[in-house]
């Protein structure tokens, strides 16, 4: 799915209106009719909803919301701000639909602004995405005073002062919503970790705007979603003939004393990921661990005893994978400088290796073309050797990182971003916090090394493995609880 910036969203409605039979205010009742289906399938109407509306086409969307639900027989009191003199004229059209039917209570003071009881639910659709300056005055006291309640909270489109494409000032005044229920494609802010306490549970509902400009308009963000992933149609399906050597031999290297398992379990998601056969080269107190751990694998033991310090045989491999738990010794640093300008085939670089390529920032330039490199934040960070301003800023360093040196860089975290050398970005979305644990990486790395070894190009296999690394572990997530999940089983949990 592709995201589009406010500009190109409001460009999308314009188009959908202009090529297809609807209008805008038909639109806005679209809009709305998806929002109160999302609403309806969660919440009954015993509950107390206060609709709190601005005066632009999202204060419109949560007059339609109002009356919606008002028809369904919710308990609803509709608040308006006046913020300008006049509404947009959508708004204006369905401010007079629903004067019939209940009524309004204007807040053009600090004084009118009700007290949001805590059983309650507040509907935010003060400001959408036509937001263009901080929020002010009694408007920002509404949004305080919500904010404050103990109400369920749940946006309209996008909560009211957070900017959809660019940092807010910390100063800024923004909902904090339980839930954001967005139209047609998510917002760049959504996938941002600075903005999570302006999202929080977020879902994008389909209001069918036109998929000729959605696929005409160019953008660098996508969102992963399952209909994209399977758009890659990697297929799971094995030919009858197929042997062991169809399907490639990996190559990982890693490992160091109180290390081992890091490579332990990116050996074993490299085999679950469906490779033919795996090497893998550890120090030599690797070697029992390994063999006894992973029987399936072969092991390459190191002449040294704690590091990883010789150059092996990389031909034969079809992919190589290099630093789960490999420790940044000086001999190790030496196999690197070696390795680098032998590889030929795709290879991936997580942990200690980029450390290493952080700390001795030539060896940036060996890196092969479309080489992919799995970095948390902090070692983005160092690899960068600079901080970031705030997460766009992050999102501009990571493209133009890149670009600059056409490699695949897969920026762990909620949300995982993917950027190609062209300079595009793919946010995932699956994974959850439960991922946050020792070791999640190291099972990445298994996954993206075993997908190249099967020949997928290096593009999907970031893309595609950062995906269903993710899903494995959402459903990991269901067996054992996000605090007791542990990287073996996301492992356990693999498959597509
Ligand atoms: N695809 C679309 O674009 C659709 C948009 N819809 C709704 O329309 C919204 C966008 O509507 P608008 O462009 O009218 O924008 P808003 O509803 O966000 O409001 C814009 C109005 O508020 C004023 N304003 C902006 N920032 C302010 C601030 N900080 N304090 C006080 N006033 C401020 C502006 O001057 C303008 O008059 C979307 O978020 C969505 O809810 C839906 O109705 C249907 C489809
Ligand atoms: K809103």
């Amino acid at each position: 799915m592709k995201l589009f910036t406010v500009p190109q969203i409001r460009a999308w409605d314009a188009y959908t209106i202009a090529h297809e039979p609807i209008s805008s205010l038909q639109l806005m009742e679209r809009a709305s009719t998806a929002f109160v289906k999302w609403f309806c399938e969660r919440f009954d109407d015993r509950c107390t909803i206060n609709v709190v509306c601005g005066m632009g086409n999202n204060g419109g969307d949560g007059l339609v919301i109002g009356r919606l639900l008002l028809q369904k027989c919710y308990n609803v009191h509709i608040f308006v701000v006046k913020h300008s003199a006049g509404g947009s004229a959508d708004f204006e059209a369905n401010l007079a639909r629903l004067h019939p039917m209940t009524t309004v209570h204007w807040i053009t003071e600090s004084t009118d602004i009700p007290h949001f009881a805590q059983q309650s639910l507040v509907i935010d659709a003060l400001l959408g995405s036509g937001l263009s300056r901080p929020t002010q005055g009694f408007l920002a006291e509404v949004i305080q005073k919500i904010n404050d309640s103990s109400a369920t909270i749940i946006a309209v489109d996008i909560a009211s002062g957070l900017l959809a494409d660019t940092p807010n000032a910390l100063s800024d005044i923004i909902i904090k919503p339980d839930y954001t229920v967005s139209f047609q494609c998510p917002k760049l802010a959504f996938v941002q970790p600075q903005s999570a306490e302006y999202v929080g549970e977020w879902q994008v509902v389909d209001i069918g705007l036109s998929a000729a400009y959605a696929e005409a308009t160019a953008t660098p963000y996508f969102f992963s979603t399952a209909s994209f992933i399977n758009d890659f149609k990697i297929s799971n399906r094995r030919k009858k003939y197929a042997h062991k050597g169809s399907f490639g031999h990996a190559l990982l290297i890693g490992g160091s004393y109180g290390k081992i398992g890091a490579i332990v379990l990116s050996s074993k998601a490299c085999l679950r990921s469906g490779v033919g056969l795996l090497t893998v080269q550890t120090p030599r107190c690797g070697y029992d661990i390994l063999q006894t751990s992973l029987p399936e694998a072969m092991a390459l033991p190191d002449w040294h005893w704690m590091v990883n310090t010789t150059v092996p045989n990389i031909d034969g491999y079809s992919a190589v994978g290099i630093g789960p738990g490999l420790g940044k010794d000086p001999l190790t640093l030496q196999l690197l400088r070696e390795l680098l300008p032998k590889l030929t085939q795709p290879t991936v670089f997580d942990a200690d290796a980029l450390n290493l390529l952080s700390e001795h920032r030539e060896l940036l330039t060996l890196l092969p073309p479309n080489s992919i490199l799995t970095p948390h934040p902090k070692e983005f960070q160092r690899l960068l050797g600079r901080p970031w301003q705030d997460d766009f800023d992050k999102l501009s360093l990571l493209q133009t990182f890149a670009q600059q040196h056409q490699v695949i860089v897969c920026l762990k975290g909620a949300h995982t971003a993917v950027a190609l050398p062209n300079g595009t970005l793919y946010f995932n979305s699956t994974g959850n916090p439960g991922m946050a644990t020792g070791g999640s990486g190291d099972v990445l790395t298994g996954i993206i090394t075993g997908l190249l070894t099967q020949g997928i190009p290096p593009h999907q296999a970031a893309i595609f493995g950062v995906y269903q690394h993710g899903a494995a572990g959402d459903r990991a997530a269901q067996k054992c609880t996000q605090p007791g999940l542990i990287a073996s089983d996301i492992i356990n949990e693999m498959g597509w």
